[in-house]
């Protein structure tokens, strides 16, 4: 088997809330294969942005580890570990947010170019910056190049991120959301120029988002990583996924996308959920942490047994499933209160 291009191992990671600890991620392993699209998916709040934080080492986990290329990356030192930081990148959810308002776009751009001597000197760094602006569309590059954020539009601004993520040459980019504050219009166009960079670029992507519809989209062709509450509940092929969706909490997402049909919208079967209420992470039921709202609860074996992440039995779908009536092979029926 090939070695995966980044591997998280049993990550556990909190933060401090006054004087409780919160935890936001509880044994996730991931692997992320060398050119693949995965999207990690799941609500807002269940810890995707964390573990993308970790993937691109802004972030330490907690415990765990975190694998690139094979190396351990809490033992990297000096260039290796800056040669590990330039290889990842993360595009952050908000442009707004995270483009410098006081900085033109050639001093945003120009900065890792000169930082990581990707470049001699300015007149280089100039040249590379127009480059990257026309490789985003940006043009005329030249009237862009000396503005500042707030003469762009926000989808120009998602694309200067998109080109300073590309400035240090990645082999793996993660996007945060990044498509979800511009209008639907330009969603797509912003979409594709991301899967177009595994081509062009040689560059691994992983898109970050609660959209499963957009997640089906990207990663039609890649692997899929459904999070809830902290942990990764299943992870497979996309197509898979979609096909033949096993855990409960991933049965009652893609019930409730709209289909391209009307009448296929209108015709298909929504699982309800026993509670609407998202548990709090400071008071994670035991167990499974889905069992309160699963319309599949078993009483008994659900809410003791925290579920492992591991292939049912009886499907030959390829995706791994954290659900214990699943991994042993027993079918799910509906809970009678
Ligand atoms: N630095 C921090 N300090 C304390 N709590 C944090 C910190 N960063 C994240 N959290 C908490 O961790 C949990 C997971 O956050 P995270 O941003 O990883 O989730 P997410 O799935 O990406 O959500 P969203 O889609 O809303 O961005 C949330 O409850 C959040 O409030």
């Amino acid at each position: 088997m090939t070695q995966p291009l980044m591997e998280l191992k049993s990550i556990y990671k909190s933060f401090s809330k006054g004087r409780e600890r919160v935890p936001v991620l509880q044994d996730v392993d991931l692997k992320v294969n060398k050119l693949e699209f995965l999207c990690l998916v799941g609500e807002s709040g269940c810890g995707k942005t964390t573990t993308g934080k970790i993937l691109s080492g802004l972030l330490k986990p907690t415990s765990g580890s975190v694998s690139f290329d094979g190396q351990d990356i809490s033992k990297l030192r000096g260039k290796a570990y800056q040669d590990y930081r330039r290889s990842v990148q993360i595009i952050h959810q908000d442009p707004y947010a995270s483009l410098n308002p006081a900085h033109t776009i050639y001093s945003t751009l120009s900065f890792p170019l000169l930082h990581h001597k990707l470049v001699r000197n300015k007149t280089e760094a100039r040249k590379r910056v127009l480059e990257l602006l026309e490789t985003v569309d940006l043009t005329p590059a030249a009237d862009v190049i000396d503005k500042y954020p707030h003469e762009l539009s926000g989808g120009q601004r998602q694309r200067v991120s998109i080109a300073r993520a590309l400035t240090t040459n990645p082999s793996l980019i993660v996007a945060d959301e990044s498509v979800s504050m511009v209008d639907v219009s330009i969603r797509i166009g912003l979409l594709k120029m991301l899967m177009n960079m595994r081509t062009e670029f040689n560059v691994t992507i992983v898109l970050i988002t609660h959209d499963l519809a957009l997640a089906k989209y990207f990663a039609w062709e890649g692997r899929l990583a459904v999070m809830y509450l902290g942990r990764v509940v299943e992870v497979g092929k996309t197509q898979d996924i979609i096909a033949n969706p096993q855990h409960p909490y991933t049965r009652v997402l893609l019930s409730a996308i709209p289909e391209a049909d009307p009448e296929r919208t209108r015709n298909k079967q929504h699982i309800n959920l026993r509670s609407e209420d998202i548990p709090s992470l400071t008071e994670l039921p035991p167990g499974c942490s889905f069992h309160p709202r699963c319309p599949w609860f078993v009483p008994g074996v659900c809410d003791t047994t925290v579920p492992q992440l591991k292939q049912t039995p009886y499907d030959d779908s390829r995706a791994d499933v954290a659900c214990i009536p699943l991994t042993e092979g027993k079918e799910l029926a509906l809970y009678e209160s």
